[in-house]
């Protein structure tokens, strides 16, 4: 057969074959139902619109890129964040429920730069029955009786050593003043570590390079910040390694020393995690108990100054209880003095968890018991809320996938994509909060609700002018929620609570430069939060 007949045979065939290709093609398309994707834009490809999106803004604020896409879109929206693509949540619904099915419908999910530097055995990324055992470790190392009988003392002790260091008159970084506290903590309660050894300064160095790796691009080249942190890392993870064959060797000797009743000694007794589950999970725990708390402080102390009103109200709140401790006999605070702050909780304290939009009745659930984790029952009779971290925002947004194809609310959300539920957009929504941008302590004052023949009856105790829908709807998610709501959020207020009692009883304060806290998306003062400092006394003689 010549060759130009051969081609003509194969090429008849094909022509014979398209229609029956082109019916395969259609039957398929009609087969697989159209998605009903949220509306937006995927952007470039591979980066999509990841470099928009993380553009950095006032920290106050939802920034432009996603107000516009809000204006344009709505508050659910589709895009291509960190490679993939995505679904990014500003709708208080839809976050409530992405964080409720972890696990169910959706997983965490951290970009894989996140993974390296923290660790594959970190908790913050870690997901199913290893996420769970780490987290059960973590909840009874920061449990509600710990609190009480440990680190309130301590917490007391580390902010007083950090302001008591203030000089006369002095000029400082409040965020630099605020990292020391918490990083002195963490240390002390982790590996039983002391303020001011050149082992704790050495770590404090390294950890210092370590997290500017974490926020920065993961770029893996010789001399990038990443590449530095990467180091950093293994320095760091070294240090705990000698520390933990330290303590070990004294265990096993039964040398070890009252003062060490630390996460490492709990750890190596009570839990049988590798050598490397250990350092991912001390270096996590390093990680979120300290970023967050100082930044969380630094903003208290850049809001107040702002309203005259909330500076005197937690002087008289203060003092008052000076006051009574010193009639008392008493130095140091107690687990009592520390739920007498209610003006200060209204400044630092959030626990309003309920199953939807309902107000609450009496009964209230911590998130904790709320997912079978229970932890924490406060004795408060009301939950109030955290007006700093409305309005600041340590932590902007959370990182998911979903793990099954999810409707919501007619929208489909495909298996695989990224899904970001965008907390800080909800605390920053006007529908939501009024005049959002403002700081208002008193939109937290304490309502207190009846269901009385299944209407809402406010009984009577509620001061000051709070709109209910705020305080009474779960709209407020500084810390997540979940099975994987912060487990250091109980640590994380009362940390706020005491420096600010000891700071508004001992110092006046103002800020020596103009700076204001911007979303990298990590929430940063780009000049350290300069403030000038007066020494005061309101404590009683
Ligand atoms: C104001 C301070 C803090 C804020 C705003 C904050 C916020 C958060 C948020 C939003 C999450 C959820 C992350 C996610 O779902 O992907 C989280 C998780 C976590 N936080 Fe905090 N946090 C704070 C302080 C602390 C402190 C003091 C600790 C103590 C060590 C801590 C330990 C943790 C841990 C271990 C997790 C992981 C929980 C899990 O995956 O089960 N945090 N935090």
């Amino acid at each position: 057969m010549s060759h130009s007949l051969l081609s003509f045979y194969s090429l008849s065939s094909i022509l014979a074959l398209l229609p029956l290709f082109i019916f395969i093609l259609i039957k398929r398309k009609q087969s697989k139902p159209k998605l009903n994707l949220p509306p937006g834009n995927m952007g470039w490809p591979f980066l999509g619109e990841t470099i928009a999106y993380l553009n950095p803004y006032s920290a106050t604020t939802i920034g432009e890129f996603m107000e516009q896409h809000i204006a344009r879109y709505g508050t659910i929206y589709k895009s291509k964040l960190f490679g993939e693509p995505a679904i990014v949540s500003a709708d208080a619904g839809l976050n409530r429920f992405i964080l409720q099915n972890e696990g169910k419908l959706f997983e965490c999910s951290y970009p894989r730069s996140i993974g390296g530097i923290l660790g594959k055995w970190s908790m913050l990324v870690l997901v199913g029955d290893m996420h769970r055992d780490m987290r059960v470790i973590s909840l009874n190392f920061l449990s509600h009786a710990r609190l009480r009988t440990h680190l309130l003392k301590e917490v007391e002790k580390h902010t007083l050593l950090v302001l008591n260091s203030w000089n006369q008159s002095s000029t400082f970084s409040a965020q630099d003043e605020a990292k020391k506290f918490t990083f002195n903590l963490m240390a002390r309660h982790i590996m039983s570590m002391d303020p001011g050894d050149i082992e704790t300064d050495q770590l404090k160095k390294e950890y210092v390079t370590f997290m500017k790796g974490v926020v920065s691009a993961p770029l893996n080249f010789p001399g990038t910040a990443y590449r530095k942190a990467l180091k950093s890392r293994s320095t760091i993870l070294k240090f705990i390694e000698g520390k933990m064959e330290d303590r070990v060797k004294r265990i096993q000797e039964g040398n070890e020393s009252l003062e060490e009743d630390d996460l490492l000694n709990w750890v190596l007794k009570h839990s049988n995690l590798s050598t490397e589950q250990i350092l991912d999970l001390i270096l996590s725990l390093l990680f979120a108990g300290h970023e967050t708390s100082s930044v969380a402080i630094a903003l208290a102390i850049y809001f107040l100054p702002g309203s005259p009103q909330a500076i005197q109200q937690l002087r008289e709140e203060h003092r008052e209880i000076a006051r009574a401790k010193k009639e008392a006999g008493e130095v140091e605070l107690t687990w009592d003095d520390y739920k007498k702050m209610e003006f200060t909780h209204c400044l630092a304290v959030s626990n309003i968890i309920c199953d939807d939009d309902d107000v609450m009745p009496f009964k209230v659930f911590t998130t904790e018991q709320h997912y079978g984790y229970s932890l924490i029952t406060q004795d408060y009779v009301v939950k109030v809320v955290n007006e700093t971290l409305r309005l600041g925002n340590v932590v902007r947004f959370l990182h998911r996938k979903a793990v099954k194809d999810v409707n919501y609310k007619g929208y489909d959300i495909p298996s695989g994509w990224k899904v970001l539920p965008v907390i800080a957009a909800v605390h920053l929504d006007p529908s939501l909060f009024d005049q959002p941008q403002h700081f208002n302590p008193w939109r937290w004052q304490v309502l207190r609700f009846q269901i009385i023949n299944g209407h809402v009856e406010n009984n009577g105790n509620s001061r000051g002018s709070c709109p209910s829908k705020s305080i009474t709807n779960n709209n407020f998610l500084p810390f997540g929620g979940g099975p994987r709501l912060c487990a250091g959020s109980e640590l994380a207020k009362l940390e706020m609570a005491v420096f600010i009692h000891h700071l508004i009883l001992n110092y006046h304060w103002e800020l020596a430069d103009t700076d204001q806290p911007f979303a990298y998306p990590f929430v940063d003062f780009p000049k350290g939060l300069p403030i000038r400092v007066q020494p005061h006394s309101l404590l009683p003689n």
